[in-house]
This record gives structure tokens, C-alpha cells and sequence, in this order.
């Protein structure tokens, strides 16, 4: 699709950008300086793989846990050493601009966190083309409905999500719980280095598989839902932590800074953070590390 020509005041500045500058501000590898770009997918899909070995040979571990009827609607669950019925439960979502990656090698955080008695859910959901926007989020939904029913003496649900999978988690402040029957204990989101408006993506090439029209777009943009009718958190409202890596494009810089402020003012506590030293891809990778600042330091904060 075409960019609109001629932006008039007041309208998103990413409409002022060419169509060149719009694809570079959307292709997060671009913006990495640490390797080659042509290799930095295939990098992270390696480390991530890696992970999801040593987590599934150290961990005990359900792998492919049904969560709806769709083949697709599965999960991978890693608990802790130590039996327990009470524990905090982190759901990741991964990221590849809904059209890319796999729960099979994106466990990148199950062994720190379950070394502190976490229990760990990798969801999978159906990528584009099979599954639209639409059917993501409502899969996302249903995961979480499911983790609930599972375990509900949770000591909390906390909804982690990357790239895409951030969209998927920030889309869970608007989803309407009453007609599953159960209300998730949700008690924080982490969301790092996501998208939360759309529209942009209509006009780039990334839209190819996606095949989102602009109301697609708008129906799934948290930014604008959040901005048009307020959905307000049940008080006391939890912790969303809005995270950026340094090194990722202005663009995604500013859907950060503004969907944290979008939230700021719809009364949910949010907070937003910029990673110094790491860019879109490391900001996940490190997350197999002990002693990486998310996981011991941002994330433990909001989980203990
Ligand atoms: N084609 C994309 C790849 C990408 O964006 C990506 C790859 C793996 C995990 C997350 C990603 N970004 C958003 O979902 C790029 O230009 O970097």
C-alpha cells in the first residue's frame, strides 16, 4: 500500500517519512552494530534454540501442552527443582513480527528464572498466514485463561512478550475476561521492545504476509484502543514496564515512550525504560545469562 503523501499537522510523524525510511525504522536488524545484519536473525534463532535444549534437558518440563483445540493452541511448561503448588508464573511470547519463530527456540529465560523458583510457559500461537492479528490475540488470551484454570493458587501471572509477542501481551489490558468465566491473576506485564501501533506496518513490507488492512491495523493497536476508550485498570492496577533497547530505531523508541504514556493516562502503573548497551535481538538473548540486569534486577522487582 501506498504512504499517504501528504501528512497534514498534528498527524503521527511517522507519516512524514519516506517509504525507504518507514521499511529501516520497521527492520529492527538494521539498526543492530554489534554483527553483520544478514546474520543477526539467524544469531538469535541459534541462541534461543540452544536455550530451549538445555532448558528441556535440566528442566522438568509438559512440553506441547494443549491450550485450545487449534494444533497450533500449544505450550511448553518449566517448573522449578522444588515441588510447590504456589509459585509466580511467567508466560513469554515470542517475538517475528507475528509471522516468524516458534515456542521451540525461544525458552531463552527458563533457566534463570526457574533457578528462583519460577515456573516458566512458553506459548505458542499461529503465525501469519495462517492465524491474523484477530486470532493471536484471542489464542493469547485463551493461554492465559488456560495457566489460570491450571494453576490457581498462582502467586501471579506475569505476561512477557518481545517484539510482536509485546503487542501480544499489551493486547491482554484489553481483553475482556467475563465471557472465559475466569479473571487471570495477572500481576505485571513486561514488555520489551514492542509495537503497539499498527498502522505504520500497513505500509511496509512486513505487511506482505500479514495482509492487514488499516481497520485490521486499528482493531489490534493497543495505542489506539487505549487512546480512543481508556480501559482502566481494576484498582489496585498492576505494573506494566515498558522496555527499549538503545540500539533499537527511533521508531520503536517513540511507540515506547508513547504507549507508556498512553497507559499513564488511563491510570495503569507504567513505567518505561531504555536498555543502554543492547539492541532489539540481545535485549532477549541476555536473558539466558544470571546476571543480566532485566532478570535480576527489573523483573525480580516486579515478581518478589
Ligand atoms: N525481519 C525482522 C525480524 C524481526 O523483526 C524479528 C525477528 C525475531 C524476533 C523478533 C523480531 N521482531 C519483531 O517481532 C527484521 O528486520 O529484523
Amino acid at each position: 500500500m501506498a504512504l499517504p503523501s501528504s501528512p497534514s499537522p498534528g498527524q503521527a510523524p511517522w507519516r512524514t517519512l519516506s517509504s525507504e525510511e518507514l521499511e529501516k525504522q520497521y527492520s529492527p536488524r538494521r539498526w543492530v552494530i554489534r554483527m553483520k545484519t544478514e546474520e543477526v536473525v539467524g544469531n538469535f534463532m541459534q541462541i534461543g534454540s540452544q536455550a530451549t535444549q538445555k532448558a528441556r534437558a535440566t528442566r522438568r518440563n509438559q512440553l506441547d501442552v494443549s491450550y485450545g483445540d487449534g494444533v497450533g493452541e500449544k505450550m511448553d511448561i518449566y517448573f522449578p527443582d522444588e515441588d510447590s503448588k504456589a509459585f509466580p508464573l511467567f508466560m513469554f511470547l515470542h517475538g517475528g513480527y507475528w509471522q516468524s519463530g516458534s515456542k521451540d527456540d525461544s525458552a531463552f529465560m527458563v533457566n534463570p528464572l526457574t533457578a528462583q523458583g519460577i515456573v516458566v510457559a512458553v506459548v505458542a500461537y499461529d503465525i501469519a498466514p495462517k492465524g491474523t492479528l484477530d486470532q493471536m490475540v484471542d489464542q493469547v488470551s485463551r493461554s492465559v485463561v488456560f495457566l489460570q484454570r491450571r494453576y490457581p493458587s498462582n502467586e501471579g501471572i506475569y505476561l512477557c512478550g518481545h517484539s510482536a509477542g509485546a503487542h501480544l501481551a499489551a493486547m491482554m489490558l484489553l481483553a475482556s475476561w467475563t465471557k472465559h468465566g475466569v479473571t487471570p491473576n495477572i500481576q505485571g506485564l513486561l514488555l520489551v521492545s514492542g509495537i503497539y501501533d499498527l498502522e505504520p506496518l500497513v505500509f511496509t513490507s512486513q505487511n506482505d504476509l500479514l495482509h492487514m488492512t488499516l481497520e485490521d491495523a486499528e482493531r489490534n493497536s493497543p495505542q489506539r484502543l487505549l487512546e480512543v476508550a481508556p480501559a482502566r485498570p481494576v484498582v489496585p492496577a498492576y505494573p506494566v514496564l515498558v522496555f527499549v533497547a538503545q540500539h533499537d530505531s527511533p521508531e520503536f523508541h517513540r511507540q515506547s515512550k508513547e504507549f507508556c504514556e498512553t497507559l499513564r493516562l488511563a491510570g495503569w502503573k507504567a513505567s518505561f525504560q531504555e536498555l543502554c548497551g543492547v539492541d532489539h535481538f540481545d535485549i532477549i538473548e541476555n536473558l539466558t545469562r544470571e546476571d543480566y540486569a532485566l532478570t535480576q534486577n527489573h523483573f525480580s522487582k516486579v515478581i518478589f
